[in-house]
């Protein structure tokens, strides 16, 4: 498949599989996968727990690499890259949102939001974390350390730390999980208002089907496999 190919899509995914050693011997995660994402696109990956979907996750972060097949992020084939440029392309063009908001416990709000920016280079960290901060209705919290904020602030913070890069692709893995449905609902919407305003992609990897069914596309990992469940009349965009 050549880059060229690939290259007016954020993500694409052919032939993967990766397979791990265990105490058993060789187990095969995923299997034979095949995906194209558009840019600016949302697409929800479900299926059960222990299917898989993390570990896909993290290989189409730049995370891991595939036992077999190739990854393209942005144009881009990961399989020639070293450590290092994986490294540079993970801080270029995509960015995170974990169940367990992963901030930085030493470091207020509007430090958590500036410090991507500050490490990717980006000029005028601060006002635009500031900015970012407003988006996600923090003005008020800036100064305070995550232990200090609730959940759904520490959510809060963890979505405009991920949207001030200005990411390709932004990888959520169960965003929703930790809250209650008030807070879920408030960051789902975040998350597809700055979706929509920034044609950043959206793979978001939940168990809330109502998270799922909000994002234009619906993937279904089962044992390693994944298939397409939109239905076909949405497929085209
Ligand atoms: N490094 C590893 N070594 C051994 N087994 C692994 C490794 N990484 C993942 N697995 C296994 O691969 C399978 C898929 O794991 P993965 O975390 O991707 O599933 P998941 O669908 O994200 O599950 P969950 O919804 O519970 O988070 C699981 O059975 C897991 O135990």
């Amino acid at each position: 498949m050549s880059e060229n190919n690939a290259n007016n899509l954020a993500i694409k995914v052919v032939n993967l599989e990766k397979s791990v050693k265990t105490q058993e011997g060789e187990l095969t995660i995923l299997k034979g996968i095949d995906l194209e994402v558009k840019q600016g696109d949302s697409v929800a990956i479900v299926g059960p727990s222990g299917s898989g979907k993390s570990s896909l996750l993290g290989l189409l972060a730049a995370l891991d690499s595939p036992t077999k097949g190739e990854v393209y992020l942005d144009g881009q084939g990961l399989s020639d890259l070293n450590e290092e440029q994986k490294a540079a392309i993970r801080k270029q063009k995509v960015s995170f949102i974990f169940q367990s908001f992963m901030l930085v416990d030493t470091l207020t709000a509007l430090e958590n939001v500036m410090l991507p920016a500050e490490l990717a280079g980006i000029p005028n960290a601060r006002s635009k974390a500031l900015s970012m901060l407003e988006k996600v209705g923090l003005s008020h919290r800036l100064n305070h350390l995550p232990k200090q904020l609730s959940g759904g602030e520490q959510q809060r913070v963890a979505i405009a730390r991920a949207f001030i890069s200005k990411p390709k692709v932004l990888f959520a893995d169960e965003p929703t999980g930790n809250l209650d449905q008030e807070n879920g609902d408030k960051i789902e919407q975040m998350l597809f208002e700055l979706n929509k305003q920034s044609q950043t992609t959206l793979v978001v990897v939940t168990h809330d089907l109502a998270l799922a069914e909000q994002c234009r596309r619906q993937l279904k990992m089962e044992d390693g496999h994944l298939s397409e469940i939109t239905p076909a009349a949405e497929r085209i965009a």
